[in-house]
């Protein structure tokens, strides 16, 4: 194929359309695989007529071929549709025709889009995160002096190069063979491209009358809730793939932040007892999310999504029921004891995780007095080290990691099996059976504290009815209430242990009907199961069947320039820890040139001290609202760092801010109320996971504070630090669609995690 040539009017409905913007979309897949060659076709995409033969492609649309204008790419010359991975192409792709769309009505051009002044050329770098910069090569004016003789001068844009080496635009010349043959072949194709409108529109009508509807629906403002049978023409067909799929065995759900995991797990579960409804079989499903918070979101959404309200049914009444559990009440239930509140410590909530972390300060602190002096003599330099010298509230957070992800996560509170696992890459320096010894007896000292207290954590509650649900009672019980379809969201945020108890919960104990949604990238801190990709090793049970996993790409959450930012963020701590997936690589953001309207340049902003840092997040915060058209709801103030936090909350009660608070991670409660008072939404970032808005604004970015650098060098203790604010601001950022802010304080400098991305000019330094 020598050449490709689009026409103003194909140009404008391709950059209009989410279904062109990923290759998660049949259309988008459909139209890369064409510009590419691999598929040859003479098709209508909603509006426009695609005609392909040998020599070259037309996208054209109707009205007369002179009128129009036209981006031609010369294949011979660039290798914009074979060099490039086909997300990216796509992304290349939609960005050259964003380009030529401002070009042709004289908008303002961005800085990855440059005209070169004193020439006739132009270059865009659509692909702004590498350390070569992908380039396309444009000439505005092709064939000059011709066309002016036509009277169709700056009718044409030339690609005539593309690649990763720079180039003296000023004296090459593009080759014009090719752009020649499509001059002279456009009144025939115009003529074809006619009858074949008329044709097609005639031998399908129905679908040509659906699918403009479906682009009409498309470009109005993002569907928030719709009910089920609405959502489906959405639906990416990757997304379709997992919701439509045989519920019966294993399925997972990959993709990063915003690509609709939780949409499609509540579509998939409906679907399944829709299913079940027709069929007049029995299906009783199960709907875990991690915590209380997010289960009344997904049951706001189900409420919603749901036409038979499946949730509200009873499985001792209705043979199609649905219950929307937490693990640790789904576990309370089965050991048939309820936990009060005032028992239950709920590590999602600051109270919890505040409480937990004076439990191990004060546990560190006896061990030292008591235990220390007996196994000092065995101990690994590293961990001796790390246990006298790293400051408290370091040393408390990674024992605090160690024990929810190892001694409790992995190891079930046993000191045999947490003796034989595997230490974590990035966490606490465990090397030998004496610094384990230690680590178990600071366990040991907390858990003391906590039975003492009467209190429970998840991982307790879990623990007990790990024991309960392999014994003859449960198994007998369990056909009885046992679970045909179990769906787990967010899956990245459970440990090993709790990951081995869902099998226990299906009905049949041969089969494995769980579906899954996953983006190891929001867990904070190595888990210690990044490397695990095998269902039955991470559930713990095999799957004779084999698992199915999706894995999906369109981002619908963010504008390019914030999936840009964030995938700089996950890129940074995948060059830095061999275990940390990049999951955002291939991803695309399907942000019509519509939606772009409303977004803003990633900036990071600087003040001269805290003070006015803090101040100005306030004064960010309202003008971005403004700019992004949004309520004050849909804007987040958040922070790293606790200290930040407090500053933040301190000056808002001072001053008066309508501020709503959250208190637990994906706090949709508290949203809620936020909405209803017209308030500004403020929380530390742990409690972010799992929401969206519109705005988000992240204070104390800066060097010292992300990652939090304390007064001690210990390697280990920073390479934790480092991978969790890798984690926690990857979250933070990819809450937002419209505008992200960062915000830090000059003399510190911006944090090392935002290096990449300012490398790269993805974020504006702006000094306040
Ligand atoms: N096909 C689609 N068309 C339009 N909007 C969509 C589509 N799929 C998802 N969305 C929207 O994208 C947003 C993100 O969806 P969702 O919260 O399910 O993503 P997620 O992958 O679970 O995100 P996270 O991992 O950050 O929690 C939601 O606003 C959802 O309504």
């Amino acid at each position: 194929m020598k050449y490709i040539c689009i026409d103003d009017g194909a140009v404008a409905e391709l950059i209009s359309g989410k279904e062109y913007q990923s290759i998660d979309f049949e259309e988008g897949d459909r139209l890369v695989n064409a510009l590419s060659g691999k598929v040859r076709f003479v098709a209508k995409l909603r509006n426009v007529v695609l005609i392909q033969d040998e020599e070259g492609v037309f996208l054209t649309t109707s009205g007369p071929w002179k009128r129009k204008r036209y981006l031609v790419i010369d294949c011979d010359q660039s290798s914009l549709f074979t060099g490039l991975r086909s997300g990216e192409t796509l992304q290349s792709f939609q960005k050259l025709l964003r380009f030529c769309a401002k070009f042709w009505s004289g908008g303002v051009l961005n800085r990855a889009e440059k005209i070169i002044s004193g020439t006739s050329k132009a270059v865009i770098f659509p692909l702004p995160y590498s350390t070569k910069p992908y380039r396309i090569a444009i000439e505005r004016e092709p064939w000059k002096v011709r066309l002016q003789k036509r009277d169709m001068n700056g009718h044409f844009l030339l690609v005539y190069k593309t690649g990763w080496d720079g180039a003296d635009s000023a004296t090459e010349e593009a080759n014009e063979t090719n752009f020649r043959l499509v001059f002279e072949r456009l009144p025939n194709i115009y003529a074809s491209a006619a009858k074949i409108d008329k044709d097609l529109s005639s031998v399908r009508p129905n679908e040509q009358v659906a699918s403009t509807d479906l682009g009409s629906e498309v470009s109005t403002p993002r569907p928030a809730h719709l009910p089920f049978k609405e959502w489906i023409p959405h639906l990416t067909a990757k997304q379709r793939d997992f919701v439509f799929s045989d519920s019966s065995t294993p399925h997972r759900l990959q993709g990063p932040a915003g690509t609709g995991k939780t949409l499609s797990l509540i579509l998939r579960t409906v679907r399944t007892l829709l299913d079940a409804e027709r069929k007049k079989t029995t299906c009783h499903a199960l709907l875990i999310t991690h915590s209380e918070a997010t289960r009344a979101a997904i049951q706001d959404t189900l409420s919603v999504i749901d036409p038979c309200d499946f949730q509200s049914r009873s499985r001792k009444v209705d043979a199609v029921a649905l219950s929307v559990e937490t693990l640790a009440s789904l576990c309370a239930d089965v050991l048939r004891q309820s936990i009060s509140e005032s028992e239950f410590i709920d590590r999602d909530a600051q109270d919890s995780k505040l409480l937990q972390q004076m439990y191990i300060d004060q546990a560190i602190e006896v061990v030292k007095s008591e235990d220390l002096p007996s196994f000092k003599p065995h101990l690994s330099r590293g961990f001796k080290t790390a246990f006298e010298s790293t400051e408290a509230e370091e040393l408390s957070s990674l024992f605090q990691h160690e024990i929810s992800v190892l001694i409790k996560g992995r190891a079930g509170d046993s000191f045999d099996v947490y003796k034989n696992c595997p230490a974590l890459e990035y966490g606490l320096p465990v090397s030998n059976d004496a610094d384990k010894g230690l680590a178990f007896r600071v366990y040991q000292r907390y858990q003391e504290q906590l039975e003492s207290s009467s209190q429970f954590d998840t991982d307790d509650v879990v623990i007990s009815a790990t024991g309960q649900l392999d014994t003859p009672i449960w198994r007998r019980r369990r056909s009885r209430d046992g679970y045909d379809f179990i769906a787990v969201d967010e899956t990245h945020l459970f440990n090993i242990n709790e990951l081995h108890v869902f099998h226990h919960f299906t009905r049949d104990t041969a089969a494995l009907p769980i579906s899954f949604t996953v983006d190891q990238a929001q867990g904070v801190g190595d888990r210690g199961w990044n490397d695990i990709s095998k269902f039955s090793d991470l559930f713990g049970q095999d799957d004779s069947k084999g698992e199915n996993s999706t894995i999906v790409t369109a981002v619908f959450r963010n504008s390019p320039q914030i999936r840009e930012f964030c995938q700089s963020v996950l890129a940074s701590g995948a060059m830095l820890f061999t275990n940390f997936e990049n999951t955002l690589l291939e991803s695309q953001s399907v942000f019509t040139a519509e939606d772009e309207r409303k977004s803003q340049p990633v900036d990071y902003i600087e003040f001269p001290n805290d003070n006015t840092m803090i101040e100005g997040a306030f004064k960010r915060a309202e003008e971005l609202l403004s700019k992004t058209e949004s309520s004050r709801s849909q804007v987040l103030i958040t922070s790293l760092c606790d200290d930040v936090l407090k500053d933040l909350r301190e000056y808002a009660s001072n001053n008066n801010k309508p501020v709503t608070y959250l208190e637990r991670r994906g706090d949709f409660v508290r949203v809620k109320q936020a909405e209803r008072s017209g308030h500004l939404v403020l929380g530390h970032a742990d409690f972010v996971g799992g929401l969206e808005f519109n705005v988000v604004v992240i204070v104390g970015v800066d060097k010292g504070r992300v990652p939090h650098e304390g007064e001690t060098a210990d390697s280990n203790s920073r390479s934790f630090a480092s991978y969790s604010a890798h984690n926690r601001l990857y979250v933070a950022s990819s809450r937002a669609r419209y505008a992200l802010n960062i915000l830090g304080v000059k003399s510190r400098g911006p944090s090392d995690i935002l290096q990449g991305a300012k490398a790269s000019k993805l974020i504006d330094g702006v000094v306040s």
